[in-house]
């Protein structure tokens, strides 16, 4: 049967990045995404607001809703400090798969946990499950409609404390109304936008930066 398009992502990776090398793996797949097949990874644009929010956060516990291939889970634990752990949430095995695989090429499989299931059932095991209090850094990039609902379950978790950040990719292509409006019209939040562009694409998109203000 006919290869999947992670699949064939991946196998660019192992071709044209040099392992244990995190940005040849991000230069692959972008290169890959722009000359042969495109495919829903943060991308290169929209990739250094998320490299600079995360360098601005220096996040301790970070958590990711939609692993898809481990791009952005690479471009994040890349930046990350040695003792620090990145929770990834997948629920498609073979994604889960492909990702463990990128990740691994990167050399940082030891700071990555790749968790499979859906965001709604594993985020209130994950305090019990990892010892933790709050999520200093959480990438949205899942379900677009599903990102409000995750939001308010993080909060009534208490997984997010005061100066939580949440980046949300796609929030205006393929967007995410219901979400935009929550966390820009809540006290509880202070929100930015970061206009760029749809991965790979000239359509216009963005990440929406939203720190949490405490209960
Ligand atoms: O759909 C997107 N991503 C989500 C994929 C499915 C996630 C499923 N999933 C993973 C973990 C998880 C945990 N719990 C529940 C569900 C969960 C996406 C789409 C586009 C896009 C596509 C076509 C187009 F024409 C324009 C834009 C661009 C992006 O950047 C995207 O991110
Ligand atoms: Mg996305």
């Amino acid at each position: 049967t006919r290869t999947t398009r992670p699949q064939r992502l991946l196998q660019a990776v192992s071709i044209n990045a040099v392992r244990g090398d995190p940005d040849s793996v991000i230069k692959a797949i972008d290169h890959f995404c722009k000359h042969t097949e495109w495919a829903m990874n943060v991308g290169d644009e929209k990739g250094a607001i998320l490299d600079l929010v995360v360098m601005e956060t220096c996040p301790s516990t970070v958590l990711e809703l939609g692993t898809y291939c481990g791009y952005s889970t690479v471009r994040i634990t890349r930046l990350l400090p040695p003792a620090t752990k990145l929770i990834t949430v997948e629920m498609n095995p073979e994604y889960a798969h492909v990702a463990r695989q990128v990740i691994q090429h990167a050399g940082l499989q030891d700071k990555v946990c790749v968790l499979e299931g859906e965001s709604a059932d594993l985020i209130p095991k994950m305090a019990n499950m990892f010892g933790i209090q709050a999520f200093d850094f959480v990438f949205l990039d899942h379900w677009k409609d599903h990102y409000l609902p995750d939001i308010r379950l993080l909060e009534d978790c208490g997984l997010l404390a005061q100066g939580s950040v949440v980046l949300a990719d796609n929030v205006v292509c393929p967007g995410a109304p219901d979400y935009l409006n929550y966390v820009r019209y809540n006290l509880k939040y202070s929100s930015r936008f970061y206009q760029a562009h749809l991965e790979y694409t000239r359509v216009l998109d963005g990440l929406e930066r939203s720190e949490y203000q405490g209960d």
